[in-house]
């Protein structure tokens, strides 16, 4: 907005270095101050509001005035309207101040009639776009040609050198849900578990989770666009949907985040320029993080709290040491006097330990595969997505010098955790060692088992006293306490918690929007997918109750246990997955139990079960319904599947657990079955899953189930 003030002596120039923030309806406005020849001014940034206005400032009576637009170079010569006082809450209009500035100078009255506020019909449009310097910005990271993205289960992913593009538009897009949400987003540049040639990105919604599934058609949108004029156009229609351009406020951000990947830096430019491309938004290089990192911190400056790093390592660290203070007496010296030793998949994750370890001196660990010159890949042959599925140890371990030892693998942007322990030979029928893995399964029995145990006490009840559904707490009431799983858990998990811990178990589609969404409907949400993604959410209803449990009740068990869950809910990533602080809270379990790991995989046995992965040329032909337990489309597909089931069953003798079907939407994954894309299409004529060409090429079917 163009300041009224003649150039004078004090013309422009800057008295309040603050921001101005003024909330104004469901917009806000934002400006700083500066003092011309009238007076004190406001110069709002952006409005986009019902009416239109301006706002100055009466430095002598320290009164607001809130005009429109004046269509006379003297808006002063408006008929008057009351100025409001700073402290008002302005509630005369649909306004509230959010934060107040001190006031610095004495100028005189700028206006002998303070203006007034008119209310305007239709706003006028405030560009957040200027289309030509877009267009241009996209010229300079082309799509290549012939190639088709696709949003995945948490976002794009592919050869590094075929993502600039991608990066540069998931950037404007960032910065367009930043001034749609009226909050701070993210955008991590990874790939994850996938090989280091590989990148990719998943955005960051202010909450901390990921990006929100209406938004995720946007994103195939605009990574799609052929070219930079059908972006634009791609923009355009996406401002128009969400009507973004009445809703912006000014401190839009996206901050940035990358693993190590070497193609990181680069790609980091691209998603700069997209995010600079949208009028007002600024991008903010967070640095190398892990991803669980960078939702941390999205959450925390949303929420108005210590968003750094350091604050990061801080918070964890703390409530791991709140957490073995409050071990229970009597359980005598700890078991794990040895380190555990963590394989962190050659990525960001081993640098990230090195710090947490340096503010958590109980915290011992020793890394491997740290991505030091020589120690090997990322993820390759190492990493939490290797050891779940191949069952063998990574890179960098022995099966001898490293038998029964505590170890632990992280995936390559450390949001993925398992356990693992090698079996001495002796101790196993094979030729070779063998691997025990404790998967997300066991790492979620593990927590769930600790959590009715808070619950327990705090209960009043024995920890004895056998399973406790839904526990009914003095003072709160109900606590709704469920397990979140997918259709890759393993039976024998699921059983365990449904039976022994007696409770609910939920089951969601593959993806952590799914399973975070569903636990967040709950006072205490477990989640995890067997791959090793998962935390614990709790509700602030609850969260509540415990701190003023943990700060009221007198000396004793329910003070602990209530003290031990908020440590949890401090300790445990609330914005989505993160093997860190699932390191720290496994450790404080096993050492709250005096286990070891040999006596926490003994808390059930695991199912037999292989999975096996197919590339299909074009996955969305399948559709999968049941939470991905079932083949609905192409329709005969799941009767086929039974039959062949069965009759494993009865040739193998396997239990029906073992064979039941599982499938993923980012690729076809099927425990089981094999089957090619071509076999599909050709379902109708002659498919035999038995016989096919793809079930024959390999070992064989009887023999990759045995395994
Ligand atoms: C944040 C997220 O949703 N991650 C997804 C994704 O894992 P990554 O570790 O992010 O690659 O793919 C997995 C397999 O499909 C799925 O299990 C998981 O939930």
């Amino acid at each position: 907005m163009r300041a009224a003030g003649r150039r004078g002596q004090h013309a422009r120039s800057p008295v309040y270095a603050p921001p101005l923030v003024a909330r104004v309806g469901d917009g806000r406005l934002t400006g700083s101050v500066s003092r011309g020849s009238r007076g004190v001014r406001v110069h709002t940034q952006r409005i986009n509001l019902s009416m239109c206005v301006s706002v100055c400032f009466h430095p002598q009576t320290l009164m607001w005035c809130v005009r429109s637009p004046s269509p006379s170079p003297s808006p002063c010569a408006s008929p008057a309207a009351t100025p409001l006082p700073l402290t008002h809450s302005l509630c005369s209009f649909p306004y509230r101040l959010v934060s107040s500035i001190p006031f610095l100078c004495s100028a005189p009255l700028p206006c002998s009639a303070p203006p007034r506020c008119l209310p305007m019909a239709t706003p006028p449009p405030i560009p957040l776009l200027d289309t030509a310097s877009l267009r241009q910005a996209a010229l300079r990271f082309p799509p290549p040609a012939g190639v088709k993205f696709s949003y995945g289960t948490a976002g794009f992913r592919t050869d590094a050198a075929l993502l600039p593009s991608t990066i540069f538009r998931m950037g404007v897009l960032a910065a367009l849900r930043s001034i749609c949400t009226q909050g701070i987003t993210g955008l991590m540049l990874t790939a994850s578990h996938n090989p280091v040639h590989e990148n990719g990105v998943k955005l960051v919604d202010p909450s901390g989770g990921m990006l929100a599934v209406s938004w995720e058609s946007y994103s195939d949108l605009l990574a799609n666009a052929p070219d930079a004029d059908n972006f634009v156009q791609a923009v355009e229609d996406i401002i128009r949907n969400e009507k973004i351009q009445e809703r912006g406020k000014s401190g839009e951000k996206v901050l940035l985040g990358r693993d190590t990947r070497p193609s990181g830096q680069s790609l980091l430019e691209a998603a700069f320029k997209g995010v600079e491309a949208v009028r007002g938004v600024e991008a903010q290089d967070m640095g190398i993080l892990t991803t669980p990192q960078l939702h941390w911190m999205v959450r925390c400056i949303n929420k108005r709290v210590p968003a750094t790093e350091s604050d990061y390592f801080r918070t964890l660290s703390k409530a791991f040491s709140t957490l073995s203070d409050l071990r229970p007496s009597g359980l005598g010296e700890c078991t794990d006097h040895e380190n555990l030793i963590v394989d962190a998949a050659n990525g960001v994750g081993a640098d990230k330990l090195f710090q947490l370890q340096k503010v958590t001196p109980s915290l011992r660990v020793q890394v491997r595969n740290s991505g030091l010159e020589g120690e090997g890949l990322l993820n390759d042959g190492v990493g939490a997505d290797f050891v779940q599925k191949e069952k063998i140890p990574p890179r960098g371990f022995d099966a001898s010098s490293d038998s029964s030892k505590r170890c632990a693998s992280l995936d390559g942007d450390a949001d993925r955790l398992v356990y693992f322990y090698i079996s001495p030979m002796e101790q196993t029928d094979a030729t070779s060692a063998c691997l025990q893995l404790l998967d997300g399964d066991k790492i979620a029995t593990l927590f769930s088992s600790y959590i009715m145990d808070q619950l327990q006490i705090l209960r009043g009840k024995s920890l004895l006293s056998g399973a406790i559904p839904n526990t009914e707490i003095p003072g709160f009431g109900t606590v709704k306490v469920a397990v979140i799983q997918t259709a890759y858990a393993n039976g024998a998990s699921t059983k365990y918690i449904k039976q022994v811990l007696g409770l609910e178990v939920a089951l969601t589609p593959t993806g952590v929007k799914h399973l975070h969404k569903r636990a967040a409907q709950y006072d205490v949400g477990i989640y995890f997918e067997a791959n090793g993604h998962g935390t614990i959410l709790f509700s602030d209803n609850f969260l509540q109750w415990l701190h003023d449990a943990a700060s009221l009740e007198e000396e004793g068990q329910r003070k602990q246990a209530a003290r031990r869950l908020v440590a949890v809910s401090e300790m445990v990533n609330q914005a989505v997955g993160d093997a860190l602080s699932s390191i720290l809270m496994v450790e404080s379990v096993l050492r709250y139990r005096n286990w070891s790991l040999q006596q926490w995989n003994a808390l059930y046995t695991d199912l037999p079960s292989r999975q096996l992965k197919v590339t299909v040329a074009d996955r969305s032909v399948f559709k999968t319904t049941d939470a991905e337990t079932k083949v609905a489309f192409p329709s005969l597909l799941q009767g086929a599947i039974d039959t062949l089931v069965g009759e494993y069953c009865r040739t193998l003798e396997v239990v029906m657990e073992f064979v039941a079907l599982k499938v993923v939407g980012n690729f076809l994954c099927f425990m089981l079955v094999i089957l090619s894309y071509q076999e599909v299409h050709n379902w109708k004529s002659n498919i035999s899953f038995g016989q096919s060409r793809e079930v024959r090429g390999r070992k064989g079917f009887c023999e990759a189930i045995r395994n």
